[in-house]
Order: C-alpha cells, then structure tokens, then sequence
C-alpha cells in the first residue's frame, strides 16, 4: 500500500523501515503541514506533534484517506475528530499505545483494577518514564492506564499528573536520557506492594503495530481502536 507518513521524526523513520520490509511504499513523508497531494496515499499515518495532528488528521478525512494517529497530547479535539470522520464517512484510528504489549499490558490493567477495587486497603499510582525529547506528560499510555482504573475501580474518579488526592490516580512522569517508554502501575499497602510494568526496548512494537493498523484499515469505514484490530480483551 501506498503510505503517507505526516511526522517524519522518530517513529516516522521506524515506521519506514518496517513498512518496506513488508513490502509497502511511502509516497509522503513530510514534517509539515502543507506542500504534499494526500490523494496520493491509500492511508496516512500520523506521528506529528500536539499542534498538527487535528489538522493533519482532519485533512486526510476530508480528502477520503483513511487515518492512523499515534501522537499524544491532542486528545481536547478527539470529539472534533469523530465529528469529521462521521460526515466524511472516513475511517479513523488513534491509540495511545500501538504495540502488541501495552495493548495486553491495557488489559491486564483493567483486570487488576477490578481486583483491588474490592480492597481499599491498596492505593494506586502510575510511573511513566521516557525520553527528554517528550513534548507531552503525562504520556498518552499512562492516560489510558488511568481510564481503565477508573472504568474498573470504585475507588478512583481522575487522574492528577505528579499530585496525591483522594479519589484522583496520581501520574507521575519521569524523563530520563533516551528511554523508549515505560509504565508502572502499583498498588501500594501498608503491608506489600503490587507492580504491573511494561518497558518498551525500542520503538520498533509501536511502529509495527501502527503498521498492522493502517493494514487492517484500508477496506473499512467508521472510527475503531487496538482493540478491533488485535481482537483482544
Ligand atoms: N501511539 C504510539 O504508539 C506512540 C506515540 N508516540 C507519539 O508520537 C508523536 C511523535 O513521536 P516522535 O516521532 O518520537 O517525535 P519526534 O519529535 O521525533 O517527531 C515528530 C515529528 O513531527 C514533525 N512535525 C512538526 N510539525 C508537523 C506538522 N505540522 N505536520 C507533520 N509533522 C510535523 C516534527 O518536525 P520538526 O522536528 O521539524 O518540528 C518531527 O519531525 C508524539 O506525540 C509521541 O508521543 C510515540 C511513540 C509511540
Ligand atoms: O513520546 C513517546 O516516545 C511515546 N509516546 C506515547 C505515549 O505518550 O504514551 C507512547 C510511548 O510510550 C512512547
């Protein structure tokens, strides 16, 4: 398939590799907003930054191009978004997350959360460590991390970024050197404490995950998430 990739910085380069190994050819690759054809493109994928990516997503749906997005720190607008896709009658993906890890690491979470929400005795934070060149905290996934505790959890109603308060999932994010991105949640007693973590190696699981999406999308319409396309949960 023809891919455009909108956001040419780090995961757009690991999404390149990975793409022409599997056969597909990138017809864009852009760091701008302007000066490129979308039509060109059987599917787009976005990895910008905050600021671009509602334009850079509402344009392909405006154009007929189906759309993957992985950037972070944008959800305000993600209403605006379904919004477009449906009168564009588009297709449309975001997740905050695509590796198949984190997507079995979502899950268990939200199994965990059901667990301790029986037992007050446990609180529970989230850890989220990545690179200094991170332009978002807390990270997309610690975000959804914390909506599935709050989906399972009676206890827990919002999460607050680097703050303790009753009923609120502190965040606490960390930017250390390099770190491709790790997340930690612990339920803490005063007795013991319980961690689930997950540590990505390198970008490549979000990049061939995003690939797997823009693949599976291609002959739908409509607005889905890792879920639909993994099959899992
Ligand atoms: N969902 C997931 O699985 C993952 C999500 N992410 C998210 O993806 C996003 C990108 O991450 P990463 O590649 O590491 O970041 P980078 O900073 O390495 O790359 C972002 C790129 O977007 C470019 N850019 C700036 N403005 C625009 C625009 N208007 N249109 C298109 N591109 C633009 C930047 O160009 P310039 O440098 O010239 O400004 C830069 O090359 C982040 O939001 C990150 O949180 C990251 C990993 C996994
Ligand atoms: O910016 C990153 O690098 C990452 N961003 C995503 C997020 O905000 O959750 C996903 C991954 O953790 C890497």
């Amino acid at each position: 398939m023809k891919i455009a990739l909108l956001g040419y910085g780090k995961m757009g380069k690991a999404i390149e590799e990975i793409a022409l190994l599997r056969g597909h050819q990138i017809v864009i690759k852009t760091s701008d907003e302007d000066g490129y054809d979308i039509t060109q493109a059987d599917v787009a994928i976005d990895f910008s930054v905050p600021k671009a990516a509602f334009f850079n997503i509402a344009k392909c749906l405006k154009h007929g191009v189906p759309v993957i997005s992985g950037t972070t720190g944008w959800l305000d607008n993600y209403e605006n978004i379904v919004s477009i896709c449906k009168e564009e009658n588009g297709a449309f993906i975001y997740a905050s997350n695509f590796s198949l890890g984190v997507n079995i690491f979502f899950e268990l979470n939200k199994n965990l959360a059901k667990i301790m929400s029986q037992l007050k005795q446990y609180n529970v934070s989230i850890e989220e460590i990545h690179h200094t060149q991170k332009l978002d905290a807390p990270s997309g996934t610690a975000i959804t991390l914390a909506e599935g505790i709050i989906s399972e959890h009676s206890e827990y109603s919002k999460w607050l970024l680097n703050e303790s308060k009753e009923k609120a999932i502190p965040i606490n994010a960390k930017r250390i050197d390099s770190v491709p991105g790790t997340h930690i949640i612990d339920y803490s007693s005063i007795t013991d404490s319980i961690q689930l973590t997950h540590t990505a190696h390198n970008r490549q699981g979000f990049a061939l995950g995003a690939i797997i999406a823009a693949e599976w999308i291609l002959d739908k319409k409509g607005i889905f998430t890792m879920k639909d396309v993994l099959n899992i949960g």
